[in-house]
Protein backbone atom coordinates (compact mmCIF):
# COMPACT_ATOMS: atom_id res chain seq x y z
CA UNK A 1 0.00 0.00 0.00
CA UNK A 2 1.48 3.19 -1.08
CA UNK A 3 1.25 5.30 2.32
CA UNK A 4 1.74 8.88 1.62
CA UNK A 5 1.86 11.37 4.96
CA UNK A 6 -0.92 14.41 3.92
CA UNK A 7 -0.98 17.59 5.70
CA UNK A 8 -4.76 18.53 5.28
CA UNK A 9 -4.85 22.84 5.23
CA UNK A 10 -7.58 24.75 6.15
CA UNK A 11 -8.33 28.80 4.90
CA UNK A 12 -11.10 29.64 7.24
CA UNK A 13 -12.56 33.12 6.12
CA UNK A 14 -15.77 35.05 5.60
CA UNK A 15 -17.14 33.85 2.66
CA UNK A 16 -15.66 30.73 1.86
CA UNK A 17 -13.88 27.80 3.76
CA UNK A 18 -11.40 26.37 1.28
CA UNK A 19 -9.41 23.23 2.29
CA UNK A 20 -6.28 21.07 0.31
CA UNK A 21 -3.91 18.72 0.91
CA UNK A 22 -0.41 19.43 0.54
CA UNK A 23 2.23 15.77 0.20
CA UNK A 24 4.19 16.09 2.77
CA UNK A 25 6.97 13.54 1.12
CA UNK A 26 6.62 15.32 -2.25
CA UNK A 27 6.45 18.94 -0.40
CA UNK A 28 3.74 20.14 -3.33
CA UNK A 29 0.00 20.38 -3.10
CA UNK A 30 -1.93 17.74 -4.41
CA UNK A 31 -3.76 17.79 -7.83
CA UNK A 32 -6.19 20.42 -8.30
CA UNK A 33 -9.19 17.90 -7.30
CA UNK A 34 -8.09 18.43 -4.05
CA UNK A 35 -8.58 22.01 -3.86
CA UNK A 36 -12.43 21.94 -2.34
CA UNK A 37 -14.53 25.11 -0.62
CA UNK A 38 -17.78 25.79 1.50
CA UNK A 39 -19.89 29.07 1.80
CA UNK A 40 -18.72 29.83 5.20
CA UNK A 41 -22.44 30.85 5.66
CA UNK A 42 -23.65 26.93 5.26
CA UNK A 43 -21.24 26.17 8.18
CA UNK A 44 -23.02 28.32 10.81
CA UNK A 45 -23.93 28.18 13.74
CA UNK A 46 -20.09 27.69 13.91
CA UNK A 47 -20.53 25.88 17.82
CA UNK A 48 -22.23 23.04 15.47
CA UNK A 49 -19.95 23.02 12.35
CA UNK A 50 -18.47 20.07 13.78
CA UNK A 51 -21.36 17.75 12.18
CA UNK A 52 -21.12 19.51 8.35
CA UNK A 53 -17.12 19.73 8.79
CA UNK A 54 -17.45 15.48 9.53
CA UNK A 55 -19.77 15.21 6.56
CA UNK A 56 -17.26 17.53 4.20
CA UNK A 57 -13.75 15.23 5.64
CA UNK A 58 -15.02 12.54 7.69
CA UNK A 59 -13.30 10.85 3.93
CA UNK A 60 -10.42 12.92 3.81
CA UNK A 61 -9.62 11.89 7.11
CA UNK A 62 -9.92 8.26 7.07
CA UNK A 63 -8.02 7.78 4.17
CA UNK A 64 -5.56 4.94 5.32
CA UNK A 65 -4.04 5.31 1.59
CA UNK A 66 -3.19 8.62 2.20
CA UNK A 67 -2.73 8.97 6.20
CA UNK A 68 -3.29 12.88 7.17
CA UNK A 69 -0.27 13.51 9.14
CA UNK A 70 -1.95 16.72 10.80
CA UNK A 71 -4.51 19.52 10.38
CA UNK A 72 -3.78 23.23 9.83
CA UNK A 73 -5.29 25.99 10.30
CA UNK A 74 -6.07 29.57 9.01
CA UNK A 75 -8.60 31.11 11.13
CA UNK A 76 -10.86 34.79 10.71
CA UNK A 77 -13.72 32.65 12.15
CA UNK A 78 -13.40 33.28 15.76
CA UNK A 79 -12.95 30.91 18.58
CA UNK A 80 -15.97 28.61 17.72
CA UNK A 81 -14.94 27.98 14.57
CA UNK A 82 -11.82 26.88 16.11
CA UNK A 83 -13.07 24.76 18.75
CA UNK A 84 -15.19 22.74 16.12
CA UNK A 85 -12.25 21.80 13.89
CA UNK A 86 -10.61 20.63 17.16
CA UNK A 87 -13.45 18.38 17.63
CA UNK A 88 -13.51 16.77 14.45
CA UNK A 89 -9.74 16.53 15.09
CA UNK A 90 -9.69 14.56 17.91
CA UNK A 91 -12.60 12.48 16.70
CA UNK A 92 -10.14 11.42 14.05
CA UNK A 93 -7.15 11.35 16.51
CA UNK A 94 -5.47 14.11 14.16
CA UNK A 95 -2.98 16.36 15.47
CA UNK A 96 -4.40 20.07 15.05
CA UNK A 97 -1.85 22.91 14.57
CA UNK A 98 -3.19 26.83 14.30
CA UNK A 99 -1.56 29.61 12.71
CA UNK A 100 -0.99 32.04 15.04
CA UNK A 101 1.27 34.98 14.21
CA UNK A 102 5.18 36.27 15.66
CA UNK A 103 5.90 32.61 16.76
CA UNK A 104 8.87 30.48 15.17
CA UNK A 105 8.81 32.01 12.21
CA UNK A 106 11.96 34.23 10.95
CA UNK A 107 9.13 37.03 10.39
CA UNK A 108 8.02 39.80 12.46
CA UNK A 109 5.23 41.76 12.57
CA UNK A 110 4.97 45.16 13.83
CA UNK A 111 1.23 44.99 14.58
CA UNK A 112 0.75 46.86 18.41
CA UNK A 113 -1.01 43.29 19.62
CA UNK A 114 0.03 40.71 16.88
CA UNK A 115 -3.06 38.46 17.74
CA UNK A 116 -5.29 41.27 16.52
CA UNK A 117 -3.91 40.79 13.39
CA UNK A 118 -5.68 38.46 10.59
CA UNK A 119 -4.35 34.79 10.06
CA UNK A 120 -5.33 35.09 6.77
CA UNK A 121 -3.32 37.92 6.29
CA UNK A 122 -0.32 36.39 8.12
CA UNK A 123 -0.05 33.55 6.59
CA UNK A 124 -0.28 35.19 2.56
CA UNK A 125 2.69 37.62 4.18
CA UNK A 126 4.80 34.23 4.87
CA UNK A 127 4.20 32.81 1.70
CA UNK A 128 5.63 36.57 0.46
CA UNK A 129 8.74 36.01 2.27
CA UNK A 130 9.12 32.55 1.11
CA UNK A 131 8.58 33.14 -2.74
CA UNK A 132 9.87 36.59 -2.93
CA UNK A 133 13.32 38.09 -4.05
CA UNK A 134 12.63 41.55 -3.58
CA UNK A 135 13.01 43.85 -0.27
CA UNK A 136 10.20 45.41 -0.93
CA UNK A 137 6.68 44.26 -1.83
CA UNK A 138 3.09 44.97 -0.89
CA UNK A 139 0.90 42.17 -0.67
CA UNK A 140 -3.08 42.34 -1.75
CA UNK A 141 -5.73 39.96 -1.10
CA UNK A 142 -8.98 40.31 -2.36
CA UNK A 143 -11.22 38.65 -0.70
CA UNK A 144 -14.24 39.91 1.50
CA UNK A 145 -12.65 42.39 2.53
CA UNK A 146 -9.63 44.13 0.52
CA UNK A 147 -6.27 43.55 2.87
CA UNK A 148 -3.05 45.47 1.61
CA UNK A 149 0.21 44.50 3.90
CA UNK A 150 3.61 45.78 3.49
CA UNK A 151 6.33 43.03 3.79
CA UNK A 152 10.10 44.34 3.65
CA UNK A 153 13.29 41.99 4.20
CA UNK A 154 15.58 44.23 6.07
CA UNK A 155 18.10 42.30 7.70
CA UNK A 156 15.23 40.01 8.44
CA UNK A 157 11.11 39.84 7.09
CA UNK A 158 9.06 42.39 8.50
CA UNK A 159 5.22 43.02 8.59
CA UNK A 160 5.23 46.96 8.75
CA UNK A 161 1.36 46.20 8.81
CA UNK A 162 -1.47 46.99 6.37
CA UNK A 163 -4.90 48.61 5.29
CA UNK A 164 -8.46 46.59 5.20
CA UNK A 165 -11.03 47.86 3.58
CA UNK A 166 -14.72 46.40 1.74
CA UNK A 167 -13.87 43.90 -0.58
CA UNK A 168 -15.50 43.78 -4.17
CA UNK A 169 -18.16 41.36 -3.45
CA UNK A 170 -18.68 43.66 -0.18
CA UNK A 171 -18.86 46.78 -1.87
CA UNK A 172 -21.32 45.61 -4.66
CA UNK A 173 -23.41 44.18 -2.16
CA UNK A 174 -23.62 47.80 -0.52
CA UNK A 175 -24.71 49.41 -3.11
CA UNK A 176 -27.52 46.78 -4.17
CA UNK A 177 -28.73 46.78 -0.87
CA UNK A 178 -28.53 50.50 0.18
CA UNK A 179 -30.01 51.54 -3.04
CA UNK A 180 -33.60 51.09 -4.68
CA UNK A 181 -33.03 50.83 -8.02
CA UNK A 182 -28.99 49.78 -8.09
CA UNK A 183 -28.89 45.70 -9.44
CA UNK A 184 -26.13 43.57 -7.99
CA UNK A 185 -23.44 43.78 -10.10
CA UNK A 186 -19.91 41.53 -11.16
CA UNK A 187 -16.65 43.19 -11.35
CA UNK A 188 -16.43 44.59 -14.89
CA UNK A 189 -13.56 44.19 -17.39
CA UNK A 190 -11.89 47.99 -17.64
CA UNK A 191 -12.20 49.57 -20.35
CA UNK A 192 -8.77 49.25 -21.69
CA UNK A 193 -9.51 45.63 -22.50
CA UNK A 194 -12.97 46.87 -24.44
CA UNK A 195 -13.34 48.36 -27.80
CA UNK A 196 -16.52 50.63 -25.87
CA UNK A 197 -15.02 54.16 -24.72
CA UNK A 198 -14.14 54.51 -22.00
CA UNK A 199 -17.01 56.45 -20.00
CA UNK A 200 -19.48 53.70 -18.64
CA UNK A 201 -23.07 54.19 -20.57
CA UNK A 202 -24.37 51.19 -18.65
CA UNK A 203 -25.17 50.45 -14.45
CA UNK A 204 -23.03 47.42 -14.83
CA UNK A 205 -20.17 49.20 -16.42
CA UNK A 206 -20.92 52.31 -13.78
CA UNK A 207 -20.22 49.93 -10.81
CA UNK A 208 -18.45 47.34 -12.55
CA UNK A 209 -15.44 49.01 -13.75
CA UNK A 210 -16.39 51.96 -11.08
CA UNK A 211 -15.08 49.66 -7.95
CA UNK A 212 -12.69 48.00 -10.13
CA UNK A 213 -10.96 51.51 -10.71
CA UNK A 214 -11.35 52.21 -7.16
CA UNK A 215 -9.47 49.21 -5.69
CA UNK A 216 -6.66 49.68 -8.51
CA UNK A 217 -6.33 53.03 -7.09
CA UNK A 218 -6.04 52.47 -3.75
CA UNK A 219 -3.56 49.72 -4.22
CA UNK A 220 -1.30 51.98 -6.79
CA UNK A 221 -1.72 55.24 -3.30
CA UNK A 222 -0.03 52.49 -1.26
CA UNK A 223 2.75 51.57 -3.67
CA UNK A 224 3.78 55.08 -3.95
CA UNK A 225 4.03 54.92 -0.59
CA UNK A 226 6.43 52.52 -0.44
CA UNK A 227 8.50 53.61 -3.17
CA UNK A 228 8.62 56.98 -1.29
CA UNK A 229 9.77 55.53 1.68
CA UNK A 230 11.89 53.14 0.28
CA UNK A 231 13.29 54.34 -2.92
CA UNK A 232 12.64 51.38 -4.65
CA UNK A 233 9.12 50.39 -6.48
CA UNK A 234 8.15 47.76 -4.46
CA UNK A 235 6.74 44.41 -6.08
CA UNK A 236 3.18 44.06 -6.07
CA UNK A 237 1.30 40.50 -4.89
CA UNK A 238 -2.31 39.73 -5.92
CA UNK A 239 -3.70 36.73 -3.58
CA UNK A 240 -7.85 35.71 -2.73
CA UNK A 241 -10.43 35.17 -4.73
CA UNK A 242 -10.76 38.22 -6.56
CA UNK A 243 -7.02 38.09 -7.65
CA UNK A 244 -7.61 36.97 -11.32
CA UNK A 245 -10.08 39.64 -12.32
CA UNK A 246 -8.20 42.35 -10.31
CA UNK A 247 -4.85 41.59 -12.42
CA UNK A 248 -7.09 43.25 -15.52
CA UNK A 249 -6.71 46.39 -13.46
CA UNK A 250 -3.05 46.12 -12.55
CA UNK A 251 -1.32 44.06 -14.59
CA UNK A 252 1.81 44.88 -12.85
CA UNK A 253 1.18 42.59 -10.32
CA UNK A 254 2.17 38.96 -9.87
CA UNK A 255 -0.43 36.44 -8.98
CA UNK A 256 0.43 34.54 -5.83
CA UNK A 257 -1.43 31.35 -5.81
CA UNK A 258 -2.78 29.64 -2.70
CA UNK A 259 -1.01 32.35 -0.64
CA UNK A 260 -2.77 31.17 2.39
CA UNK A 261 -1.99 27.90 2.41
CA UNK A 262 1.43 28.44 1.40
CA UNK A 263 2.39 30.37 4.18
CA UNK A 264 -0.05 28.02 6.48
CA UNK A 265 2.78 24.76 5.58
CA UNK A 266 5.74 27.16 6.12
CA UNK A 267 4.42 27.81 9.36
CA UNK A 268 3.44 24.43 10.46
CA UNK A 269 7.14 22.99 9.23
CA UNK A 270 8.80 25.81 11.15
CA UNK A 271 6.90 25.14 14.33
CA UNK A 272 7.74 21.31 13.42
CA UNK A 273 11.50 21.87 13.53
CA UNK A 274 10.94 24.62 16.56
CA UNK A 275 9.88 21.59 18.66
CA UNK A 276 12.75 19.17 17.52
N1 LIG B 1 -12.40 32.19 -9.49
C1 LIG B 1 -12.86 32.39 -8.25
N2 LIG B 1 -12.74 31.40 -7.33
C2 LIG B 1 -13.19 31.59 -6.08
N3 LIG B 1 -13.78 32.71 -5.66
C3 LIG B 1 -13.93 33.70 -6.54
C4 LIG B 1 -13.48 33.60 -7.86
N4 LIG B 1 -13.75 34.77 -8.47
C5 LIG B 1 -14.34 35.55 -7.59
N5 LIG B 1 -14.47 34.92 -6.42
C6 LIG B 1 -15.05 35.52 -5.25
O1 LIG B 1 -14.06 35.60 -4.23
C7 LIG B 1 -14.69 35.59 -2.96
C8 LIG B 1 -14.03 34.62 -2.07
O2 LIG B 1 -12.71 35.06 -1.93
P1 LIG B 1 -11.88 34.50 -0.73
O3 LIG B 1 -10.50 35.05 -0.88
O4 LIG B 1 -12.05 33.03 -0.61
O5 LIG B 1 -12.65 35.24 0.46
P2 LIG B 1 -12.65 34.95 2.01
O6 LIG B 1 -11.24 34.50 2.37
O7 LIG B 1 -13.00 36.26 2.58
O8 LIG B 1 -13.67 33.88 2.28
C9 LIG B 1 -16.14 35.17 -3.20
O9 LIG B 1 -16.93 36.35 -3.01
C10 LIG B 1 -16.18 34.73 -4.64
O10 LIG B 1 -17.40 35.09 -5.24
C1 LIG C 1 -9.62 41.66 7.47
C2 LIG C 1 -10.20 40.25 7.47
C3 LIG C 1 -11.68 40.31 7.83
C4 LIG C 1 -10.06 39.69 6.04
O1 LIG C 1 -10.72 38.44 6.00
P1 LIG C 1 -11.23 37.77 4.63
O2 LIG C 1 -11.69 38.85 3.73
O3 LIG C 1 -10.03 37.06 4.05
O4 LIG C 1 -12.27 36.80 5.04
C5 LIG C 1 -9.40 39.30 8.43
O5 LIG C 1 -8.06 39.31 8.09
C6 LIG C 1 -9.57 39.71 9.87
O6 LIG C 1 -10.54 39.37 10.51
N1 LIG C 1 -8.60 40.48 10.42
C7 LIG C 1 -8.57 40.88 11.81
C8 LIG C 1 -8.26 42.35 11.96
C9 LIG C 1 -6.90 42.74 11.45
O7 LIG C 1 -6.29 42.08 10.60
O8 LIG C 1 -6.41 43.80 11.92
Amino acid sequence: MNQTPVLLCMDAGNTLVKWCLFDNLQQNFSNAMNFSSQPTSELKPFENACTVLGDLLSSVLSDLDNPVAAVLLCNVLGPDFERAVRRLCEQHHVPLHVLSVNTKVPMRSAYENPSQLGKDRWAACLAVSQNSHAQVNLLVSFGTATTVDAVVDQAGWQHLGGFIVPGLHTMFDSLHVNTAELPPVRLGVPASHLDSGFWPGTTQRAIGEGVGRMQAAFVQSLVNQLAHQYEQTPVVWFSGGFAHQMVMYFPQAHLLEHAVFKGLVFDYQCSVQGRS
